[in-house]
């Protein structure tokens, strides 16, 4: 369980559930095309390895950099090929106070 970048402490839920839990702020901080963390569906992703490679091309995830993007990821229509591929890119989830403030 690493989390690059991340230095809070880890929570007694963290450890039972071996979940790793990202603040907004947190996931707000990797913004740019060198370290770009998204947010899907209360999912924490980090596609820095992925922006040139993206088929949709790098700009659309730029503005989504460091931001919860559900609704360009629902609103592309991605194919079922490209939800499987999520899973590679995921790092944790937002943490339980935050997620009212993103899509579910
Ligand atoms: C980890 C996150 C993402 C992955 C793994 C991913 C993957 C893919 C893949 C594999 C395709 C090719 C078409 C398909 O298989 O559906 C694609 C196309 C596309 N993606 Fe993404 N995508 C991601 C995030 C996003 C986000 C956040 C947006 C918008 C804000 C976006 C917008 C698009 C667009 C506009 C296309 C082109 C659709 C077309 O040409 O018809 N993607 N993406």
């Amino acid at each position: 369980m690493s989390a690059k970048g991340w230095s809070g402490s880890v929570s007694k839920k963290e450890m039972e559930t071996g979940v790793t839990y990202f603040r907004l702020e947190e996931v707000a901080k990797h913004n740019s095309a060198k370290d770009l963390w998204l947010v899907i569906h209360g999912r924490v992703y980090d596609v820095t390895s992925f922006v040139v490679e993206h088929p949709g091309g790098e700009k659309v995830l730029m503005e989504q950099a460091g931001r919860d993007g559900t609704e360009g990821f629902e609103g592309a229509g991605h194919s079922s090929d490209a939800r499987e591929m999520l899973g590679q890119f995921c790092i944790g989830e937002i943490h339980p106070s935050d997620r009212m403030a993103v899509s579910p």
